[in-house]
């Protein structure tokens, strides 16, 4: 610590009796010159005093509030609903269960109702996210240990094969590249129609080799985060890094990497900087490393072939509508929990539902236990399925908007 200076030494008037007045008067106005001195000294003092107190007013506000944000890390984001006298309403994203929560006077001078926070383990506000982080959060899926796994994956088991080559492989023994002195697949496509298992392969191989599961869906970034999008695409790799083994997974990349047009709207524009962006952090992507991409399409013939060229995505993986036997495999994964009737037949089911996929199997077995719910049993029977089946024929159109072909 410094030494505070020391003060000036205060000054003495010594008058003589026995002194003439014209020698008094001299003897003040020396003894004024003085005092006007170590006024100033002073003077500078207590200014040096007070621009120390000051830089140390901040230090002491700046530790308090790495000691508050240290106390416990932020893991959540929640939406402000509303800003009490020392207390606050949140509602959770993710499972919108409303908190009330007390907060610190920083904190609440800060927040409004709208804000989006980021709160901890006991609900207490860390920070108020900025329109940069808020973005970056709301465009992203971070999943630390996605819960996919390859059993969950029906019919698929010759791409999940490839994807294991392409994508697990590098991830687990990339040594094994070094020996045979060759590179991996830089990024890897998924394409085919929505719904076929596109996203729990990705996540499913992000499980698998304990890798960090991290979205970001091409759509969104240009509807929802326009003129952000070739800014999240850097974060997208930026965060990878920092949390590498990393699996990132790009969906709807038809939508930032579709043909060019010749219109050269501003829109347009927009969407040829974010691929850009994406073009040129795939190329300086050393393949070796902990990060792979898997992106996937519906919509594979709109590609702008650029993206497909070698060390970019470079494997093309088809995931087809399911065949028979990989209706009947999806079928029987997602009735596994489901207390099934001597009678159901799941064969006729699969028999049934051609042209579906995995994802309106899924939803027609959610429904065929509705049924059996709304008739007051446990067990679901084979009429449950038809009544399903009919319903979803009447609705009559499946997720992506087409009819669903009854046989
Ligand atoms: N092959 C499959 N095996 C088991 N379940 C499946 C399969 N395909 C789809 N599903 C079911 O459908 C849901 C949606 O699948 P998923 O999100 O992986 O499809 P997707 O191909 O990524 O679709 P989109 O192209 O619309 O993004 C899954 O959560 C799962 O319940």
């Amino acid at each position: 610590m410094s030494r505070s200076p020391s003060l000036p030494d205060r000054p003495t008037l010594e008058l003589d009796p026995e002194m003439s007045p014209s020698e008094r008067l001299d003897a003040l106005r020396q003894h004024f010159a003085r005092l006007v001195d170590v006024n100033e000294k002073l003077s500078d003092q207590i200014e040096a005093a007070q621009s120390k107190h000051a830089s140390l007013s901040e230090d002491v506000d700046s530790l308090q509030r790495e000691n508050e944000t240290l106390k416990s890390a932020a893991r959540y984001i929640a939406t402000v609903e509303e800003v009490a006298d020392d207390e606050v309403v949140l509602k959770q994203h993710g499972n919108n269960q409303e908190v009330l929560t007390e907060t610190v006077p920083r904190i609440q001078e800060e927040v409004e109702a709208g804000d989006r926070v980021a709160i901890n383990d006991s609900f207490a506000i860390q920070s108020v996210l900025s329109t940069e982080t808020d973005s970056r959060a709301q465009a992203m899926e971070v999943d630390g240990s996605p819960d996919v796994r390859y059993e969950d994956i029906g019919g698929l088991d010759e791409q999940i094969r490839e994807v294991r080559e392409a994508v697990e492989q590098p991830l687990l023994a990339p040594e094994q590249f070094e020996e045979v002195g060759i590179e991996p697949p830089a990024g890897v496509l998924l394409h085919g129609p929505p719904g076929t298992g596109k996203t729990m392969l990705a996540k499913a191989v992000a499980n698998e080799t304990d890798a960090t599961f991290i979205k970001m869906a091409g759509s969104e970034l240009v509807q929802k985060f326009i003129g952000e999008g070739a800014r999240l695409v850097r974060d997208l790799f930026e965060l990878a890094g920092e949390r590498e083994p990393a699996v990132i997974f790009i969906d709807e990349i038809d939508a930032i990497a579709s043909k060019r047009t010749d219109s050269k709207t501003s829109g347009d524009a927009e969407v040829q900087r974010t691929m850009m962006q994406l073009l040129s952090e795939m190329d300086g992507f050393d393949e070796r490393g902990e990060i792979r991409i898997i992106a996937a399409t519906n919509r594979f013939d709109m590609l702008d072939r650029a993206i497909l060229r070698p060390g970019r995505f470079d494997r093309l993986i088809e995931v087809p509508v399911p065949e028979l036997e990989g209706r009947k495999r999806i079928l029987d994964i997602h009735t596994a929990e489901m207390p099934l009737a001597e009678d159901l037949d799941l064969d006729a089911v699969a028999d049934l539902t051609d042209g579906f996929s995995g994802a309106e199997l899924a939803s027609l077995t959610t429904e065929a236990g509705m049924f059996a719910i709304r008739d007051g049993r446990t067990t679901v029977e084979m009429q449950d399925f038809e009544d399903a089946h009919e319903k979803v024929s009447v609705d009559g159109e499946d997720s992506a908007g087409t009819p669903i072909a009854f046989q």
